[in-house]
């Protein structure tokens, strides 16, 4: 599932909650769709943060439904809502963002990363291809060749090298939530301004 949290002020907060690792169960799909749907629809609501319960953003698909039929909302459009959604979403990446984790994560509009954070898409090695759009997202965002070798290899990057790459905006060591709070509150008074 997802709990949804507002901020005082402009900014809706997105956890996901599915431990250990957070993974993208139908639950935490529906959750995200639900939440996002809430914070795009309530005027008040300037800018989404979205991050992970537990110190981890999240672990991609929830291996532990590949055996049974697929429930809950499908990932691809749930992942298109948020890229499409008319407020800035900020992914707060702690820990790891791993498949469909980063897939997500590649959907929103700015993304925070802890210093330890690590992220990649190692569906290959489940014999996968990721399918929820990192195989178009990352490309167009860190070029060919950069994104041909973490969707072929599988391996996960820091955060400093994924901030070196391209795939995050800035790299913090300090509260990821407090940090991308204050991002998201600062763009959607830039925002606001502007209007
Ligand atoms: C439809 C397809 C859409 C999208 C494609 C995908 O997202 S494919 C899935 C991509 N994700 C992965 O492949 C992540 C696999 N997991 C890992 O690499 C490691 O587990 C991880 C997350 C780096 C953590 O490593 P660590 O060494 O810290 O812990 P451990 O491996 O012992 O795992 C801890 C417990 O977490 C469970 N777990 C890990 N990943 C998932 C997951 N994706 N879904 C559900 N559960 C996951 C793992 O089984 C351990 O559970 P436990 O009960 O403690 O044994």
């Amino acid at each position: 599932m997802a709990r949804y949290t507002r901020i005082p002020g402009s900014i809706a907060l997105i956890t996901l909650m599915n431990p250990p690792v957070n993974a993208l169960s139908a639950a935490v799909r529906q959750g995200i769709t639900d939440t996002v749907g809430r914070a795009v629809s309530d005027p008040e609501v300037k800018a989404v943060v979205l991050c992970g319960e537990n110190g981890k953003f999240c672990g991609g698909a929830d291996i532990r439904e590949f055996a049974g039929p697929m429930t809950g909302p499908p990932l691809i459009p749930m992942i298109d809502a948020i890229e499409a959604a008319e407020k800035p979403v900020v992914a707060a990446i702690e820990g790891i963002a791993l498949g469909g984790g980063l897939e997500l994560a590649l959907a929103c509009h700015y993304r925070i990363a802890h210093v330890k954070a690590r992220l990649g898409l190692p569906e290959v090695t489940l014999g996968l291809l990721p399918g929820a759009g990192g195989t178009q997202r990352l490309p167009r965002l860190i070029g060919v060749p950069a994104a041909l070798d973490l969707i072929v290899t599988g391996r996960h990057v820091s955060a400093q090298e994924a901030l070196k790459l391209g795939i995050v905006d800035q790299v913090t060591d300090g509260n990821i939530q407090e940090v991308a709070m204050e991002f998201a509150q600062s763009m959607s008074a830039t925002l606001n301004s502007r209007c």
